[in-house]
């Protein structure tokens, strides 16, 4: 995959790379104000939703084309570029008519391979940057899949958006951050920059910050904020936008990172550290493994004695007693539980094997 970097997406390099504007375009002057307001506190590309894929009908579903003549006519005015959301290759056409500066897969397209192909497919032969935000299930395949079928277009400039996940489970969050899934896929495609959007993940203005700062502390390239002139107002999405002004606060007191540093004394320091670590995990892994042995060897003993494998007796003592010990060490008492719950199912794997184990099946 041939990948440019992100200062090649637009004409402001400043980072990190935010873009920011209303969720909506709702009224020329809505959109004009808004974009004037936020144009001095160095946001690279603004943004608007033009077609809005809602969840239940009779919600505002965007304004349409008619919204891309006043994006244009922002644009002309207010000199700055723009990034809108297609779900389809007519929506392509009618942006790229509108001289758009970016576009973005929606988390709602992402899902759907054939979607995303029809709308690679409408992009071939057009030097365009797209971003792809995350599919709304947590399944990193289909969203490498997505980049992989616009890069298969000829796109060079592509980008990946972290908006979070939908989750069954109560949480602040409207969509859960899952972590792991973001930093997986900057390990598969390192070249892919990547832009948070903590407006889609909090669902709720109050918690943007700190998913912003967290998200530059997890080495980003970039942020996407929706902004609104009267958040309260808005006709979509009003709890998640902030006020210019808010934006303006924000972007003052976010810490930016450097990636990464070639001076020598931190470089020694690191290396110094990471080689303590390494051998640390060695340690950690040794005592899983001998770990592993004594539950082989408990069960070749139940097997001989015909008894269960699961004993929820000692099962809870063990639960409960690595729980006290963590907390003793000061780990976290949530990390100490799913570890041990993970060590638990590798021993009821292990010795149910050990169970069933073919040559030693005397009916068979
Ligand atoms: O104590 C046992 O019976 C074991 O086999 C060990 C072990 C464990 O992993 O600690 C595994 C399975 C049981 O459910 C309880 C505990």
């Amino acid at each position: 995959m041939d990948i440019k970097p992100i200062e090649t997406w637009g004409s402001k390099t400043n980072k990190p790379f935010i873009i920011s504007g209303p969720c909506s375009a709702e009224t020329e002057d809505q959109l004009l104000d808004t974009c004037k307001q936020i144009k001095q506190l160095g946001i690279n590309v603004m943004r608007a939703g033009v077609w809005k894929p809602r969840t239940r009908p009779n919600s505002f579903e965007g304004i349409g084309t008619e919204a891309l003549q006043w994006i244009e006519s922002v644009k002309k005015e207010l000199n700055v570029e723009f990034a809108i959301e297609v779900a389809n290759p007519q929506h392509v056409e009618e942006a790229l008519k509108h001289n758009i500066d970016i576009l973005w897969i929606g988390a709602r397209s992402t899902v759907n391979p054939f979607t995303v192909q029809d709308i690679a497919d409408s992009l071939k032969g057009v030097d365009i940057p797209v971003l792809i935000k995350n599919p709304i299930n947590p399944d990193l395949a289909l969203w490498q899949g997505a980049i992989e079928r616009v890069a298969g277009a000829g796109i060079e400039r592509i980008g990946a958006i972290h908006r979070g996940f939908s989750s069954f489970q109560q949480s602040k969050f409207r969509n859960e951050p899952m972590w792991q899934l973001p930093i997986e896929l900057k390990r598969l495609m390192p070249q892919i920059p990547l832009i948070g959007d903590p407006s889609h993940i909090a669902g709720e203005r109050d918690l943007i910050y700190d998913l912003s700062q967290k998200m530059l502390d997890l080495n980003y390239d970039g942020l996407m904020i929706e902004t609104h002139r009267d958040p309260n107002q808005a006709w979509s999405d009003a709890k998640q936008q902030v006020s210019p002004q808010q934006l303006k606060d924000i972007i003052q007191i976010l810490n930016t990172r450097i990636p990464n540093t070639d001076d020598e004394s931190f470089t020694n320091k690191l290396e110094d550290l990471r080689g303590r670590i390494d051998q640390s995990d060695r340690e950690l892994l040794e005592a899983i493994a001998n770990r592993i042995r004594l539950v082989e060897k408990i069960g070749d003993y139940k097997k001989e004695n015909n008894v269960a494998v699961f004993q929820v007796k000692r099962w809870d003592e063990v639960y409960k007693s690595r729980e006290k010990w963590g907390e003793s060490l000061g780990l976290n008492s949530d990390f100490v539980k799913e570890l041990v719950k993970l060590l638990h199912t590798e021993s009821i794997k292990t010795q149910t094997r050990i169970m069933n184990k073919k040559e030693d099946n005397h009916d068979s």
